[in-house]
């Protein structure tokens, strides 16, 4: 199963916005943290190991002096560093007494006194950063408050499990189980976007369609498990060997296509000879059997419709079918 999601612990929130995030409810929250605890500052801030801290949301205050968006390197003795590193909440009520908080700039530089601060997840259970509250004044917080915070935070992290939930279910509905690369559908709604940045950058690509030769005789002979295998390995080659951006689908039992950037002029042919050369490497493998597979490449006409497309690489396809 594709485990792909659309959460990437490792960039932050704010650099690549997700419509499904709904900043602004919290906001909401980060706004009703710092008002129920009468402070002067409330946070939702994020970490990735190698950014360092990212104020993700922060309370509408005018005594507030960080802003959403403000980054703070990792190494930085913060508060929220210590959340992250032990996974466990943090209060403070009077940092300067307390030596260990002497290279705090939020104690040294802002002058803040008091923190209390809560570890939030990702639904994976890695750190996602931290949800505190900040004051000037010393304070002295009941333990109600911490449960209080707590409840607060799971709003927050029930947001984050759903959205990866909601991505996880729109990638398996663009993604063949079997050769984990995209399906039909996958590879129509991709291959359209890659179309319409095409004729953006004015590029040009090239669609090619792959067949499996006779199998259906692969099947018969060395079982169905075997002709599955067979499959995975085609996804796998057809991944290793296109780049990142070009795109890749399943489109039906044994067929195959990909949408390749074309720079130079013998690009069709050295993509067709790099991708028979990968599949010559299953004879290298004592669980396949011996197969080819035709191939078909068209320059894609970018106003050209998307079946017509596929049509036209099949047709091209099939000019190359070796007869059984
Ligand atoms: N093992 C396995 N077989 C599949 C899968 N999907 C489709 N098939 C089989 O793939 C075979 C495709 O057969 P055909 O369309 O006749 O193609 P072929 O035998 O490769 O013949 P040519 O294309 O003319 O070379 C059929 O027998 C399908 O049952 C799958 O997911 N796994």
């Amino acid at each position: 199963m594709n485990k792909k999601t659309i959460l990437d612990p490792k960039t932050f929130l704010l650099d690549k916005p997700n419509e499904l995030i709904s900043l602004d409810k919290w906001q909401k929250t980060v706004n009703l943290l710092a008002k129920v605890f009468h402070a002067p500052a409330g946070f939702l801030v994020q970490f990735t190991p190698e950014e360092g801290f990212q104020v993700t949301i922060a309370s509408q205050q005018s005594t507030n002096p960080y802003a959403a968006g403000i980054v703070i390197e990792p190494a930085a003795n913060i508060f929220c560093r210590k959340i992250v590193e032990t996974g466990k909440p943090l209060y403070v009520a009077n940092a300067p007494i307390d030596p260990c908080w002497d290279t705090n700039p939020e104690v040294h530089n802002d002058g803040f006194t008091s923190y209390l601060g809560v570890p939030v997840f990702w639904p994976d259970g890695t750190p996602f950063g931290t949800f505190c509250v900040m004051d000037y004044d010393q304070t002295e917080y009941e333990p109600s408050y911490l449960e209080l915070i707590e409840q607060l935070k799971d709003i927050l992290e029930s947001d984050l499990t759903l959205i990866d939930l909601y991505g996880r279910m729109q990638q398996l509905a663009i993604t063949d189980p079997l050769s984990e690369i995209n399906n039909r559908r996958g590879f129509e709604v991709l291959g359209k976007q890659r179309i319409s940045l095409a004729k953006r950058n004015q590029a040009k690509l090239g669609l090619c369609y792959l067949d499996v030769d006779n199998f259906k005789q692969i099947n018969d002979q060395f079982g169905h498990k075997v002709g599955d295998e067979l499959i995975q390995h085609i996804g796998v080659v057809l991944k290793a060997t296109v780049r990142q951006s070009d795109v890749i689908g399943r489109i039906g039992g044994d067929e195959f296509v990909a949408l390749v950037l074309l720079e130079n002029k013998n690009d069709q042919t050295v993509i067709k000879q790099r991708l028979q050369k990968g599949f010559l490497s299953a004879r290298h493998s004592p669980n396949l059997p011996d197969y080819s597979v035709s191939i078909g490449i068209i320059d894609v006409d970018l106003n050209t419709d998307f079946v017509e497309l596929l049509d036209k690489a099949d047709q091209e396809m099939l000019k190359n079918k070796k007869p059984v």
